[in-house]
């Protein structure tokens, strides 16, 4: 939930998982270069819609530059080890098979508007975390988007009123229980 506007971003290797980090930062609205021999189709046709840019080699440090994210996501540990140990500790750097030489990991997430579920298991099952996406996504189907907007909007003219703290908590309690019983 960091703001990734237009900031520049890094993502080494050029397969599955570094595809799922390409999509992750272009809609956070990142500027991407990926830096790799070869990569997916995937990969490809993005580089080929100039949606991200791609330097077609073996990633060396001055690849950087002024990335403010870095992700190894090379299907070789000791290239992913030399990337997290070039990017430094002044970078957000995810190290798709050795976590722990990074600083952030990657959750698995849903939204459904204003409403963003992120589920870790702290290293130990990602299927585990799909899964429980999954159900999430059931429980918390599409018209919860609608939902979210609703209670935004109540909640904003509510402040701008001239009502009382205890009386908008009282409302707003009600109103979330309204729609929780609708699901
Ligand atoms: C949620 C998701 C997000 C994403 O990656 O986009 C994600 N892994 C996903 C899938 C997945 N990962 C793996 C498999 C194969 C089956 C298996 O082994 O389970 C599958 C299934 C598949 O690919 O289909 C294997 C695996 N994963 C990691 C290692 C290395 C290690 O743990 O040391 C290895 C062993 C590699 C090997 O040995 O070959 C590490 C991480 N995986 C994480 C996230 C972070 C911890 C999140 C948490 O704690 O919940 C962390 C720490 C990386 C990070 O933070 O960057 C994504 C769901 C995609 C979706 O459905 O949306
Ligand atoms: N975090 C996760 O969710 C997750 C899931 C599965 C696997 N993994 C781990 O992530 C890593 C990548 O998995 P994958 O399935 O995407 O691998 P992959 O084999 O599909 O892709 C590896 C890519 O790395 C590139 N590469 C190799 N050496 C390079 C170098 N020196 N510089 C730049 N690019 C280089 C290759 O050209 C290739 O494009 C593996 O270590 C795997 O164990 C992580």
């Amino acid at each position: 939930m960091i703001d990734l506007e237009s900031q520049p971003a890094l993502v080494v290797g050029g397969g599955k998982v570094a595809l799922r980090r390409v999509r992750t930062l272009l809609e956070a609205g990142a500027k991407v270069t990926l830096v790799a021999p070869e990569a997916s189709t995937e990969l490809i046709r993005l580089a080929g819609a100039k949606q991200i840019a791609w330097r077609k080699k073996i990633f060396a440090s001055d690849d950087l530059g002024e990335a403010w994210v870095v992700v190894a996501a090379t299907d070789d540990p000791e290239v992913n080890r030399f990337v997290a140990e070039a990017a430094g500790p002044r970078r957000l750097v995810n190290v798709a098979d050795q976590p722990e030489l990074g600083n952030f990991r990657v959750p698995v997430r849903l939204q459904r508007g204003r409403l963003i579920f992120s589920v870790s298991t702290g290293g130990a099952s990602p299927i585990l975390a799909r899964k429980i996406r999954d159900d999430l996504a059931e429980q918390y189907d599409q018209s919860w988007e609608e939902k979210l907007d609703r209670l935004y909007e109540e909640r904003r003219q509510m402040k701008a009123s001239g009502w009382s703290q205890a009386e908008r908590k009282e409302r707003l309690r009600r109103l979330v229980e309204e729609l929780i019983t609708d699901m």
